[in-house]
């Protein structure tokens, strides 16, 4: 089973940008499991543009299925993290002025560096996983640093869909082949939408978790919260 975590990061932007509590970002993560998610995922920048560090605790308090903070563990996020433990993090090695994540870790420069952050992780009962290009040898690198599973970085799948599915796919299965080889789990995440998904879910075997945040909370204006996430649930099921 491909599990739906549901990135409310979109949700707190909306929220911040008039200054008061509309939307209310607990009750639509609430409301995301309600509907069926089978996670929530947030990712708090140091800016706290969208997700407010306070946030993230509340969200403890709340989440019934599984959470996923992501982020870069330089900033302020070990605290953070190992604070709130949550079921899952997820190493991102974004830079502080980028508009989004726009980048796989160097599994091979960071190595040391990715060993020591994630077996402290580990040690405190969190599941890790690190956001990584679908590149052999940072594959490979990915496995020697001990994490539980990767993030596959779909952004390059997400662009490249749109003229050729079949070349599009390719690197991604030989990653995720490879990956399950080195006794890697499997997530994926980044410009994943109702366009693409499905052929993504039925091509990469052993993929444990999608996070969707930007595609799915726009599609949210359109069909609202709860057929939205209906939608997506239903491009994770065989057909
Ligand atoms: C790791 C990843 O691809 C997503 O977490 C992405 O970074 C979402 O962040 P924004 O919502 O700030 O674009
Ligand atoms: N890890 C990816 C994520 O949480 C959401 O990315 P996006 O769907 O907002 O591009």
């Amino acid at each position: 089973m491909t599990k739906l975590s549901v990135n409310i990061n979109k949700i707190a932007t909306l929220r911040n940008s008039r200054g008061g509590n509309n939307p209310n970002l607990i009750q639509v993560a609430k409301d995301c499991e309600r509907f069926g998610a089978q996670g929530i995922t947030v990712h708090p920048r140091p800016d706290e543009r969208h997700i407010r560090f306070a946030d993230v605790y509340a969200l403890k308090e709340i989440i019934t299925t599984e959470f996923n903070i992501e982020g870069n563990p330089q900033h302020k996020y070990m605290d953070l993290v190992l604070e709130v433990k949550p079921t899952q993090a997820t190493l991102v090695p974004d830079a502080l002025n980028a508009l989004t994540s726009n980048a796989g870790w160097d599994t091979i420069k960071y190595q040391s560096y990715l060993v020591e952050i994630i077996s402290e992780l580990k040690s405190n009962g969190i599941r890790t996983s690190i956001f990584v290009d679908p590149i052999k040898e940072m594959i490979e690198g990915a496995a020697k640093t001990g994490t539980d599973r990767i993030e596959l970085y779909t952004e390059r799948y997400a662009r490249e869909y749109l003229q050729s599915p079949a070349q599009a796919i390719h690197h991604y299965r030989e990653s995720a082949i490879l990956a399950h080889e080195l006794g890697l789990g499997i997530n994926a995440g980044h410009d994943l939408d109702l366009n693409n998904l499905h052929y993504f879910y039925k091509n990469i075997p052993h993929l444990l978790e999608v996070s969707i945040g930007h595609a799915l909370i726009c599609d949210t204006l359109y069909y609202g919260l709860e057929n939205t996430i209906q939608l997506y649930l239903r491009q994770l099921k065989d057909r």
